[in-house]
């Protein structure tokens, strides 16, 4: 299984996470990752953790202000990029774009979607994979893995019907070793989740238990 932890803009610590993230992931068969803020990325990748942006923008090398680009991502260190997640939303042909930059700067992708008819989609694009998310149950520790089992199930179903090759991770309320073995069971290749790690009063605690039964 595959666990990337989003660090949204939180206000932890992403050092401390990315060595915690770097440290367990040495303990496990999972693999692990972190995904800090993109002005963070070159002091977390150093820290030798698998690095992830949280967003880059379709453009290129050029007359572009106050954008991420996919090469400088790259360059700080991060090896994927998160596209188009339910807090940095895009119109499709941005998604499309985004995919394409994150191509051509050599970043894996994950993009991220809301439901099952937006994973079909987002598998359309190509990325390497998907992710769905719920957005009411994002932040809220419930997970979606207990809260609604069909969506995921429907997601992994929806991107196989496009693209057998796009693997398929769910995320929202994932705090536990228990719902990342439920995530697991309804197909899925990963969890992608934030508050459970980046909110946690002990984050290595928070990230040996999510690993625990894997
Ligand atoms: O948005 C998410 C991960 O990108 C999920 O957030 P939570 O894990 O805080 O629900």
């Amino acid at each position: 299984m595959f666990v990337l932890v989003n660090l949204k803009t939180y206000p932890c610590d992403p050092l401390e996470i990315a060595t915690a993230v770097r440290d367990v992931d040495e303990t496990t068969d999972a693999r692990l990752a972190v995904a800090p803020q993109a002005i963070h990325i070159e002091r977390v990748a150093e820290t030798g953790v698998e690095t992830w942006a949280q967003h880059v923008d379709p453009i290129e090398h050029g007359s572009n202000t106050g954008h991420t680009l996919a090469e400088s991502v790259a360059d700080a260190g991060a090896v994927g990029t998160l596209v188009n997640h339910s807090e940095r939303r895009l119109k499709l042909a941005d998604i499309d774009g985004a995919v394409r930059a994150a191509e051509r700067a050599d970043l894996e992708t994950v993009v991220c979607a809301n439901n099952p008819e937006q994973i079909g989609a987002g598998a359309a694009l190509g990325p390497d994979a998907v992710a769905v998310e719920p957005p009411e149950l994002i932040g809220t520790g419930t997970p979606v893995s207990q809260a609604d089992p069909g969506v995921v199930e429907n997601a992994v179903v929806a991107a196989e019907n496009v693209d057998d090759d796009v693997s398929v991770l769910c995320g929202a309320g994932i705090s536990t070793g228990e719902d990342v073995t439920a995530a697991d069971d309804l197909g899925t290749e990963g969890v992608l989740l934030a508050s459970g790690v980046a909110k946690a009063d002990n984050p290595r605690a928070a990230l040996d238990d999510l690993v625990e039964p894997l």
